[in-house]
């Protein structure tokens, strides 16, 4: 048996914003996985929590030896059955005792040693032999809101999907291009930018919201015609961020604007049918179900609605969003739910109701290039993983080679 595992160690390391997160390896007979664990800025409310008090260093010290004896003999491919022990030694219903980023870095590192113990790679052995298609990047190109500093715009992220690509290189080389093109294009409008760039590597710009859509949307017109493809805008809006609930409103301060529900709805239509926008993420707060199946009535046959801090990738959140047809595409994050075989069972359920699974990174990031893998063996048609940086591009990087391993690759289908 070449995938029982005969150690597991885990390890602080730095993310992207200079914060300790954890890092695990996981030894078998026959292999070996390491993952690691990204974090959120805007954080859905519902999501389990990354670490307990007292952080990495008190799972350093206190939890390794504890979590690693339960797990020592056990195989590593019946993964559900680790992930329940994981659950069962935290004890409780959002690992707030070992933490979520605890057990996630655990459960994709053990799923790595099991792949790599058959001499797979992960995507492959999640997926089978017959997977051959790649997702469409999404790529970010102008930060703001939670991800950028003061007089940045009120939208999160400014994002654009290469839809006519026909390969994953001319996808991701497309998206570098735009994200050039926005540096000529923010400077006139903004003379005094420094190139400054947010928590994901998009541009920071000090300009209003409409002047952001619009030279977004310039940039995928002048470089798609240059290159030939089309290429999309899409948006995390991350209106949680946004809500105020005192006052019920969604306040842009960027723009000295409010909005009610309605507005928000009429001004997020309106932006859609603007630009023609493939994708809009979070376009109101997190527990407004029916403001998400209203928008999603009008402009679902158009564009995707996807919902992030709406579903925090837990699959009973998805279930009533399904029953009131709130959204037709979900936000994949690990580490919100906390392991790989809960996260797996989301995505099952999002396919089976036509609900476009995203898989995507986190605004903290490490090099780990596991949800490339994700993506590729959940057969996601699309990833959320930014477009350059050196956090992002381990993972753009990773789908590069995977292109090049696969025997017939082809993009993914929505
Ligand atoms: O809102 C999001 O979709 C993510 C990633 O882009 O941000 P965070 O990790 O801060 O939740
Ligand atoms: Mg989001």
């Amino acid at each position: 048996m070449d995938s029982i595992i005969e150690d597991v160690q885990v390890r602080k390391i730095l993310d992207s914003r200079g914060n300790p997160t954890i890092e695990v390896d996981v030894k078998t007979w026959g292999g070996y996985g390491r993952a690691a664990a990204p974090s959120g800025a805007s954080t859905g409310s519902r999501e389990v929590v990354s670490f307990p008090e007292g952080g990495v260093d008190l799972v350093v010290s206190e939890m390794e030896d504890l979590i690693a004896s339960e797990l020592i003999g056990m195989d590593a491919c019946d993964i559900t059955t680790i992930d329940e022990v994981l659950r069962e030694i935290d004890g409780t219903d959002n690992l707030a005792a070992i933490g979520g980023n605890t057990t996630v870095a655990i459960s994709m590192a053990v799923a790595k040693a099991a792949a790599a113990s058959y001499n797979m790679p992960l995507y492959q052995y999640l997926g089978g032999s017959m997977v051959n298609e790649l997702p469409y990047p999404l790529g970010n190109m102008m930060n703001g809101g939670a991800h950028a500093g003061v007089n940045a715009p009120d939208i999160q992220e400014f994002l654009v999907v290469p839809i006519g690509a026909s390969n994953m290189v001319e996808g991701i080389f497309a998206n570098a291009s735009i994200h050039k093109r926005l540096k000529e294009l923010i400077q006139s409008k903004d003379s005094a930018f420094t190139g400054g760039k947010g928590d994901e590597g998009g541009w920071v710009p000090n300009i209003t919201n409409a002047d952001a859509l619009e030279i977004q949307s310039k940039a995928c017109e002048e470089v798609g015609d240059e290159l030939g493809i089309e290429i999309r805008p899409a948006l995390d809006m991350a209106a949680s961020e946004l809500w105020d609930g005192n006052e019920q409103k969604y306040i842009y301060a960027q723009d000295g604007i409010k909005r009610d529900t309605g507005d928000q709805i009429d001004f997020v239509k309106d932006i859609i049918d603007t630009y023609n926008m493939f994708y809009v993420e979070d376009p109101f707060d997190e527990s407004d179900f029916e403001g998400f199946a209203q928008l999603t009535a009008k402009v679902g046959d158009k564009c995707l609605v996807c919902g992030d801090d709406l579903f925090v990738t837990n699959k009973e959140l998805l279930a009533k969003g399904i029953e009131m047809n709130a959204a037709n595409a979900i936000i994949i994050k690990p580490n919100q739910i906390g392991s790989l075989s809960e996260t797996h069972a989301t995505v099952k359920l999002a396919k089976e109701n036509g609900i476009v699974p995203v898989v995507s990174h986190r605004s903290g990031e490490t090099t780990d290039e596991t949800i490339a893998h994700l993506a590729v063996g959940f057969n996601s048609p699309m990833i959320k993983t930014g477009a350059i940086g050196g956090e992002r591009i381990a993972k753009l990087n990773e789908l590069i080679r995977i292109e090049e391993e696969l025997p017939n690759p082809r993009m993914g289908k929505f």
